[in-house]
């Protein structure tokens, strides 16, 4: 079953064309990477989601149902781009967002309680956004995002702006909240992240889907044959050369050649009589893929 399933949508702005026929759905209770370089369509495309806009062809389907008025009520969104009320304070900001979100007084109440004393910050009640640090204001941002408990939470660089701590603290309650059943989706430019945190990502370029699976198929797909070899010892340079052997930061690489299987190049280092520390292959990381990935479109646009 999927929590999203975007069908062949297009969005232009003048001549523009934002979204170029993007379909794939989401899975429900994963979390899910939407990636893409600057300009790709990855905020136009949260914009339809979130009925924000509309597409000029093509619907999304929430949990099976098309978008409606209700859709704002089923999503959690925090976009990049911060939007509290500076001079408003931070109880009476929860209050007012909550209610937007269709939760009545009293829920709001229990659920700004619930939040502001996970995150030790009750004390916080009376302050104004502007006497918030950045960091600060995010996790505003975040319990404001949650409060009405979404069934879809779409999070654009959440942990912007926060110290290792608090990112940690809103990385356990993405968590948590996955764990418990919350489909996620997640938009960074922070690779490490997507690898830590995402199961399966989609990657847009110029309004065009170019990548979609999950990440440990794609790390597969792309995968060069390279083995990551820490050892003591001397190789010769004829294996050495074969091999294509480069110093790496903390071990050598080894390039297999064609038809030769990681048991041939293992064999091959036992007989030459060299202590092996390490052996693993090397799978290119989610961001050499999306920087290949990008360039390479960027060629076939130009030439
Ligand atoms: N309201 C608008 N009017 C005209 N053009 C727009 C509008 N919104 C976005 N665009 C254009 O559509 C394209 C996609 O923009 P979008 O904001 O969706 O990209 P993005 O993937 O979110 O980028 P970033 O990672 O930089 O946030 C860009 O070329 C942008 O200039």
């Amino acid at each position: 079953m999927n929590i999203l399933s975007i069908q062949d949508v297009v969005k232009r702005y003048h001549n523009h064309t934002a979204v170029d026929h993007v379909s794939f759905d989401i899975p429900k209770g994963k979390i899910f990477g939407l990636l893409g370089p600057n300009g790709a369509g990855k905020t136009s495309l949260i914009r339809i989601i979130t009925t924000i806009t509309r597409p000029d062809s093509g619907q999304v389907l929430l949990d099976g149902a098309p978008l409606s008025k209700r859709t704002p009520e089923e999503i959690g969104y925090m976009p990049e781009e911060r939007g509290l009320y500076k001079k408003m304070k931070v109880g009476e900001h929860l209050k007012y967002l909550g209610r937007l979100k269709g939760l009545s007084e009293k829920e709001v109440k229990t659920k700004m309680d619930y939040w502001m004393e996970r995150f030790e910050i009750t004390n916080w009640y009376k302050k104004k956004i502007e006497e918030l640090s950045k960091g600060m204001q995010q996790k505003i941002q975040f319990i404001a995002t949650v409060l009405h408990d979404p069934k879809l939470l779409i999070l654009d660089e959440p942990f912007s702006g926060l110290d290792p701590v608090n990112t940690n603290l809103i990385k356990d309650e993405i968590d948590r909240l996955n764990k418990q059943g919350t489909s996620i989706i997640f938009s960074t430019h922070r690779m490490e992240q997507v690898e830590e945190i995402c199961e399966r990502i989609v990657l847009i370029n110029q309004g065009k889907k170019i990548l979609e699976g999950q990440v440990s198929d794609i790390k597969n797909q792309f995968k060069e044959n390279l083995y990551k070899i820490k050892f003591d010892g001397e190789i010769s340079q004829e294996v050495a050369q074969r091999y294509q052997m480069v110093a790496d930061r903390d071990g050598h690489l080894f390039s297999l050649n064609e038809g030769q299987t990681s048991n041939d190049l293992l064999r091959e280092l036992l007989a030459a009589n060299i202590t092996i520390h390490a052996f693993e292959e090397k799978l290119p990381s989610v961001n050499e893929i999306f920087i290949n990935l990008v360039n390479e479109s960027k060629l076939q646009t130009n030439g």
